[in-house]
């Protein structure tokens, strides 16, 4: 064990396992969680060559191997729930890399389970539970992924065959960026524009075979194939796919909603919503994701800015720890804070999203609007801090920060289309924003308003002047950040006014609010973070060193999201500048207060090295050495002399030489 990493954790204020056991739901489930961590790491079928060594076609072999073995052994050793497929798919198998099955799990079974009829899951969800066919959700279009209901791909029902006739009509038409449909999926459900008669109802999902189950070769009027090689993501053939009038049954289209009769009657679902219920579940679901991938660089830039030494801050001292250096503190504990905020609120809003899936289950769909309006800020408010964090503690790893080695260009590559799948965050936010709107609308008119926006039912007096207050106190954090969103709330809603009656149409007034609409979303979407990270700490159950060491993170995210948007809690008077250069002081006393825990507080999430997969992130800080040994496995390194010296360089080097 390095000496440095060593003392950091003799040092620190409470043993992080109290924490682990906070975060992952008590004793009994954290043994559960290593268990199966370990079983996927440990597995010699699951060693291969590092990923960043291989081709994209290797990469792709690799990782569909791997997920064939996986799904074989889950079902060996009982590994079933999504809790436990979590531990040992997703991050002990897979390393959080996307596999050629990803979509299948994440998207085609759900969308089977949540939109088919019963009779239409004993026809296929049996066989896509057991990888009889392997599915994914083909929805974006080479012109359209935000706006779903400009989508081209027709399902044209023909009352005389009971059949539907899909079609791709254009170019942009094309089905473009579904994971795992190039190369993989001999099914998908299709999210296409239901045409009857004539007359359009708007995209619907449509269960259809692509590809034979014989020779997996594209059925006839299919063209399909991957899309090519990505930012990241190269283990997962994401997808294009065209229709040349392919006839599908009637029964083929997802009833449990809505329906087609025989004869072409349209039977309309109880919300025209309820077909993009898959969506909203993924949503609910990322911001874990963002949130654990996020803690992932975080503990590999912590670790190893205690094992970094570098400049010499007092003359002839020995160089110090990078952590120590306050602005190396100031990059990585605010995210450090960030990760444990999203962390819990993930958690809220995994538990939102079941406690509504019930009551929509049960014919209540009044709770879709919030259960919307929430896991769309929550995913775009998330994965937005995940991605400045990532990058981030890439930077403060230094040049080796750059190298794969360090694992963090991987998980930045990874995730950072979480801001931009399952919902363009801009996009999500204002639907967010359109929701609080109607919302404050509500409340004007002096109705009541219930769950996360029931703060809007005024915007609370500002404070007289000189009043001093206790910026440390979580309460009056909580209280600033309800006021701040509430305001911009307000004033988004009164400038969509202005807008209006300067003479501008709703569609434009809108356009030209839209930047203070997204603030307004964003804002909500953060005082809900605060409030439910100071909520998680009232528990009696926490330890109180565990308390103890989290509200001072609780309250360093609230403060530096105060001094990072000073202007907003400034504007209307309701903060002070003195308010504000006291939050400052404070973070820098928080971050001093912090140093001592830093690396038992990243140990608290733990992930074992096998999960981090990276050389500066190592458990024991043993970076120097595994770095290089890391580089001689380079396939560059096979070597002494590469081949292309022979082919190339020599009779360059040669003819140069020659010629003096
Ligand atoms: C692992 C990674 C794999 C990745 C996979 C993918 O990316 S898959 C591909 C992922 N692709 C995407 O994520 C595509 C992103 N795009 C979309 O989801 C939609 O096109 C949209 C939501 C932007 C607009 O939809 P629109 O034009 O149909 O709607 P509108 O704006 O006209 O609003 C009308 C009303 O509907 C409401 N409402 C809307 N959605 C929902 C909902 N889910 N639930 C409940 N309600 C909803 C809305 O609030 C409004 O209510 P109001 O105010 O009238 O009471
Ligand atoms: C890695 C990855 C995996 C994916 N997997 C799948 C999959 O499995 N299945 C699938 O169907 N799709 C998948 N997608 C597609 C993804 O869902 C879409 O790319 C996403 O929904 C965004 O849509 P878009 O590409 O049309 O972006 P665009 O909407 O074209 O976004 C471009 C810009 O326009 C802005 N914009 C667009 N509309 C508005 C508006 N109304 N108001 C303000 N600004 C706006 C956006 O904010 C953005 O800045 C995947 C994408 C990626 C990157």
């Amino acid at each position: 064990m390095n000496p440095d990493l060593k003392k950091e954790r003799d040092g620190a204020s409470f043993d992080p396992e109290k924490i682990v056991n906070l975060l992952y739901g008590g004793p009994d489930r954290v043994k559960r969680k290593r268990k199966l961590e370990s079983l996927a790491l440990n597995d010699p079928d699951f060693q291969h060559e590092d990923l960043n060594f291989m081709s994209r076609e290797q990469q792709y072999e690799t990782q569909l191997k791997k997920s064939i073995m996986v799904v074989q052994k889950q079902e060996k050793h009982g590994i079933m729930g999504p809790e436990d497929s979590a531990h040992y798919v997703y991050n002990g198998a897979f390393k959080a890399m996307a596999g050629p099955f990803g979509l299948h799990t994440s998207m085609f079974l759900p969308t089977l389970r949540g939109q088919a009829t019963d009779e239409q899951k004993d026809k296929w969800l049996k066989m896509a539970e057991n990888y009889a066919i392997i599915g994914t959700y083909a929805q974006t279009e080479m012109g359209h992924g935000t706006f779903l209901r400009g989508l081209e791909t027709t399902a044209t029902y023909d009352p005389h065959t009971q059949e539907f006739d899909l079609h791709t009509p254009t170019p942009t038409g094309t089905k473009w960026w579904p994971g795992c449909l190039g190369k993989t999926s001999n099914y998908c459900v299709l999210m296409a524009q239901l045409y009857i008669h004539g007359k359009s109802y708007g995209p619907h999902p449509f269960m259809v075979q692509i590809r034979s189950l014989e020779d997996h070769k594209p059925l006839p009027g299919v063209t399909v194939g991957d899309i090519g090689p990505k930012f990241g993501y190269a283990g997962n053939d994401n997808g294009f796919l065209r229709f040349d009038h392919v006839r599908i049954p009637r029964d083929n289209m997802l009833m449990k909603y809505s329906r087609v009769e025989p004869d072409g009657t349209y039977v309309k679902p109880p919300s025209s919503k309820l077909a993009y219920g898959t969506m909203v579940q993924v949503r609910s679901f990322i911001v874990s994701e963002a949130a654990e991938s996020l803690a992932k660089a975080v503990t590999i830039a912590t670790r190893y800015s205690c094992v970094r030494r570098q400049s010499e801050m007092k003359p002839g001292h020995p160089e110090p720890q990078v952590l120590d250096y306050v602005t190396q503190q100031y990059k990585l504990f605010p995210y450090l804070a960030a990760a444990y905020a999203f962390m819990f609120a993930a958690r809220a809003m995994v538990s939102v999203y079941f406690r509504s899936m019930e009551r929509i289950t049960r014919g209540d769909i009044t709770v879709l609007p919030e259960l919307h309006a929430l896991s769309s800020g929550l995913k775009s408010l998330s994965s937005w801090v995940m991605n400045a964090g990532i990058e981030e503690c890439r930077m403060a790893c230094g040049g080796h920060g750059y190298s794969h080695a360090s694992g963090i260009p991987s998980i930045y590559a990874e995730h950072t289309p979480a801001a931009t799948y399952e919902g363009e965050n801009t996009v999500l936010m204002l639907q967010t924003a359109r929701y609080l709107m109607k919302s404050y609308s509500q409340s004007v008119q002096g109705e009541k308003l219930a769950g996360s926006v029931a703060y809007l039912a005024g915007v609370q007096p500002v404070p007289v002047a000189g009043r001093t207050r206790d910026v440390l106190d979580l309460q009056v954090l909580i209280e600033a950040y309800q006021h701040r969103a509430a305001r911009l709330v307000h004033e988004a809603a009164l400038q969509l006014r202005k807008e209006q009656q300067a003479g501008k149409d709703q569609p434009d007034a809108w356009n030209a609010t839209s930047v203070d609409l997204v603030k307004a979303a964003t804002a909500h979407s953060q005082y809900f973070v605060v409030k439910n990270f100071a909520a998680r700490l009232a528990d009696p159950a926490v330890d109180s060193s565990v308390r103890a060491v989290l509200t001072s993170l609780c309250q360093l995210h609230a403060l530096h999201g105060v001094v990072n948007n000073s202007g907003d809690f400034l504007e209307d008077g309701y903060m002070t500048g003195t308010d504000i250069r006291q939050a400052r002081r404070h973070i820098n006393a928080l971050m001093a207060k912090l140093r001592p825990d830093a690396v038992a507080l990243v140990d608290a999430f733990d992930y074992p090295d096998g999960i981090l997969n990276s050389i500066l992130g190592r458990y024991d800080g043993n970076v120097y050495e595994h770095l290089l040994e890391w580089a001689k496995a380079s396939p560059l390194n096979k070597t002494d002399v590469h081949q292309s010296y022979h082919k190339y360089l020599k009779p360059f080097l040669q003819a140069n030489r020659a010629k003096l």
